[in-house]
């Protein structure tokens, strides 16, 4: 897949992303030439998504339909994601879908639910959702009102009990809260992979070399679900190097910095990576609350311990990082510029 992957792939109603396996289309009436649709917001693409998503996934004629903004975006009850729409389609192509179809929200927020279905769903066979699902004005479309709908117009409908782990529904807002309040751990289990930021290199004050401690930073994307300020261990994929790797999220108070920055750090090893070159940072555990120290000297010796802990977690960092190349392509996280 090439860097053209990225470009402005959601502004023109149709378009082809990357080598040409899938295709965005952003609709404002019937959807034609889909088959299968698998229907839902798919912010997070966690565990209960995939199993939805199955059902299209290498299927030539299916699809899936979502929306453009998404409601709860729309409607402001959700400022950040676990996934930015790059980030979704990196993952709805590697599970080799070939069709994303956009619902502008604006134009359907205020459909009754049977004007919605009749105006955009007359020529699609099969709906995929799960048991939870709700649409139309104020959400007060449901499965029955769907399911009857279906009879009606001899529609397929697959409704997909809701997945659970450990007896807990998997939901984004759930994996939401659990990144706010660090437990990356339970987050991972929901998601089935672990929470990652990606974003270039930027440049912090430059202390991180002199200390013993060279850093490669982050800027905190606004668009990216915020985790609580903190050391924290897992692991650094880049076109450089990629395997375990501390980080510390926050404005180390040691030094009074004004910015707020995501800093990796692999012991042993002074990445070569260049200032704008995309990195991503893969959460596996909050390891201790970042601490404004006398003076560098015990700054370092803390971080020493710190890399203890990852040695320890060492073999189950490697597993979650495979984990997440296994779900989302490489080279499409990682578009060299
Ligand atoms: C593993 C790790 C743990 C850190 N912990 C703290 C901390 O507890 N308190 C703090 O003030 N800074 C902490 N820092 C941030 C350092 O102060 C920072 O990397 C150093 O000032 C270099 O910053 P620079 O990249 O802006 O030059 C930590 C950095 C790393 C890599
Ligand atoms: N745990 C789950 N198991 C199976 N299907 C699910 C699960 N959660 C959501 N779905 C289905 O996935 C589709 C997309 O749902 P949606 O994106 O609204 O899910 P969500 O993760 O619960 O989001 P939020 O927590 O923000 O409401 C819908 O058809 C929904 O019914």
């Amino acid at each position: 897949m090439g860097n053209s992957w990225f470009l402005g792939c959601w502004q023109d109603k149709h378009r082809r992303v990357g080598d040409g396996a899938l295709v965005v289309t952003v609709v404002d009436d019937k959807i034609e030439k889909v088959v299968t649709i698998v229907f839902g917001g798919f912010e997070s693409i966690h565990l209960g998504h995939r199993r939805l998503l199955s059902h299209v996934s290498g299927v030539n004629d299916g699809g899936v339909l979502t929306f453009e903004p998404l409601p709860k975006e729309a409607l402001g009850y959700s400022e950040s994601r676990v996934l930015t729409d790059d980030e979704r389609l990196c993952a709805f192509e590697s599970m080799g879908i070939n069709q994303i179809i956009k619902l502008p929200f604006e134009k359907i927020k205020d459909l009754e639910p049977e004007t919605f279905l009749s105006r955009y769903l007359e020529d699609v066979q099969t709906i995929v959702v799960g048991e939870n699902f709700r649409f139309g004005r104020n959400a007060v479309g449901d499965i029955s009102l769907l399911k009857q709908w279906c009879q009606l117009n001899r529609k397929n409908l697959i409704v997909e009990p809701l997945v659970s782990v450990d007896g807990e529904i998997v939901s984004t807002k759930a994996i939401k809260n659990y990144i706010h309040h660090g437990n990356m751990e339970r987050a991972m289990k929901l998601l089935g992979y672990p929470y990652f930021i990606r974003g270039p290199r930027v440049h912090g004050n430059r202390i991180g070399s002199k200390i013993g401690v060279p850093t490669v930073n982050l800027h905190w994307s606004k668009q990216k679900t915020r985790p609580p300020y903190g050391v924290y261990d897992g692991f650094l994929l880049s076109n450089q190097w990629s395997g375990p790797a501390l980080a510390s999220f926050g404005k180390a108070p040691t030094f009074d910095r004004k910015d707020v920055l995501l800093e990796i750090y692999v012991p042993g090893i002074d990445l070569n990576i260049g200032a704008g070159e995309i990195v991503l940072y893969g959460f596996h555990r909050f390891v201790r609350e970042e601490k404004k120290f006398p003076d560098a000297t015990s700054l370092v010796q803390q971080i020493r311990e710190d890399e203890n802990d990852l040695a320890k977690d060492a073999p189950l960092i490697e597993a979650e990082m495979n984990q997440l190349l296994l779900l989302f392509s490489r080279a499409c996280l990682l578009p060299s510029r």
